[in-house]
């Protein structure tokens, strides 16, 4: 009699554990499938061989995202044993505590054009050597001989004329000069509502200014702003271009559309437009593969991309991204760009690393186009508007 017990308590201990494994798996299957959804239905890379209803991702651009929106097909689900959690979104920060941070980083950093402020008010008698001075500080902070002359000029006059006598209302004076030449009048918005279209804004720029960044950087702003964003991987040049592109969207849940490595850039860009006409997007944000402003035909593929896009919706931003560190060649190649595709806006990257901030006045001289947003390091949201009077006051706190 012991030994039936015995034998029934082993098969329920059976029963019991191959009961809890099926539990256990079902768990898993359910969380890989939220996994899957939150994803955008796993369109992974190689989910395209697999795919067998949808497009072929090999040839056509596909789409990897949160929402799946119309005119693609969602990949098949690769299951796994292994337990995976749902990746929680994140929470970009917010536009005005960017602001903020933009005013705190420039303070902080060790720039040029603060320096040489400091120098003119920190003098109890302004001689022609501390003129003199003062003009080589800003031309080395990349203000341009131009702005620079015209800011110096200024100042002689108004301090003689106005008979400065207190350092106070001296930094007035420099506030008020300095602001005007920013130009606090220029429109900096960035065009990003839909009208009967979504927004499309275009980002180009020179190999390794930042494009890809800014553009996930940038889709975090606009997510901020609760807009709805669609990424267009244009970037078919180089092939990690397009994965951190899907990386950046993925992490506030915007889709993105990408195509074969060394497909046609107007392609994917073409499609990524129509996906988000079809999905009723609010921004379709199209990253470009950097290119030499001196290759004349990556240039002239350039100019095809934006008019490929603009036979389903208008363009309503190009942005043109510049390493502020490189100064006079940013220049040059700001030039070029405008000429191709009529540059609407500047993104000036890596501000945090060249202590020159004189460029942003250089630029928009140059250009006659505003400087838009500021790149002030590499962290996700390191990237704010610009605006006039917060850089202005930035660069007197260093004074
Ligand atoms: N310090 C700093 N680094 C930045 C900033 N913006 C971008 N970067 C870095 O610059 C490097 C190049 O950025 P990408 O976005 O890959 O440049 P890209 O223009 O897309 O490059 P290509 O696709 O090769 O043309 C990366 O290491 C970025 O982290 C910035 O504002 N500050």
């Amino acid at each position: 009699m012991t030994i039936w017990y015995i034998v029934g308590g082993i098969i329920l201990a059976a029963v019991v554990l191959v009961g809890l494994l099926a539990v256990n798996r079902r768990a898993a299957l359910r969380r890989a499938e939220e996994q899957r959804q939150l994803r955008g239905g796993g369109a992974g890379r190689d989910s395209g061989d697999r795919d067998g209803g949808g497009v072929d991702l090999r040839d056509r651009p596909r789409l990897t995202g949160i929402d799946e929106l119309p005119g693609t097909g969602a990949g098949e689900v690769v299951l796994t044993d292994e337990v995976v959690e749902p990746l929680p979104l994140d929470r970009p920060e917010a536009p005005e505590s960017r602001l903020a941070r933009l005013r705190r980083r420039l303070a902080g950093s060790n720039n040029a054009l603060g320096r040489g402020l400091l120098m003119l008010l920190s003098r109890d008698r302004i001689d022609e050597e501390t003129w003199e001075d003062f003009e080589d500080t800003l031309i080395t902070a990349d203000l341009g001989v131009g702005p620079t002359t015209e800011l110096v000029d200024n100042l002689r006059t108004r301090f003689r004329v106005e008979g400065v006598a207190d350092p106070a209302q001296a930094r007035e004076i420099l506030r008020s000069e300095l602001l005007a030449l920013v130009d606090p009048t220029m429109d900096r918005t960035i065009h990003a509502d839909r009208g009967d279209t979504p927004a499309v804004v275009m980002v180009v720029g020179v190999n390794g200014t930042g494009k890809t960044t800014t553009v996930g950087k940038l889709a975090r702003v606009l997510v901020a702003e609760d807009k709805e964003v669609l990424l267009g991987a244009a970037d078919t040049f180089r092939a990690a271009a397009a994965d951190q592109l899907e990386t950046w969207g993925g992490r506030v849940g915007v889709p993105t559309v990408r195509g074969a490595e060394g497909a046609d850039p107007a392609s994917v860009a073409f499609e990524a437009v129509k996906v988000g006409i079809e999905g009723e997007v609010d921004v379709v944000l199209i990253d470009t593969a950097g290119r030499l402003h001196t290759k004349t035909g990556l240039m002239d593929e350039l100019g095809k991309v934006k008019r490929v896009i603009e036979r389903q919706a208008p363009v309503s931003e190009v942005l043109l991204v510049l390493d502020a560190t490189t100064g006079q060649n940013g220049l040059t190649q700001a030039r070029i760009f405008r000429e191709v595709v009529d540059v609407t806006g500047i993104v000036l990257t890596k501000l945090d690393g060249s202590a020159k901030g004189g460029i942003v006045v250089q630029v928009q001289r140059e250009l006659g186009v505003p400087v838009k947003l500021v790149g002030l390091g590499e962290g996700v949201d390191d990237l704010a508007p610009f605006d006039a009077e917060v850089f202005v006051d930035a660069l007197l706190e260093v004074a």
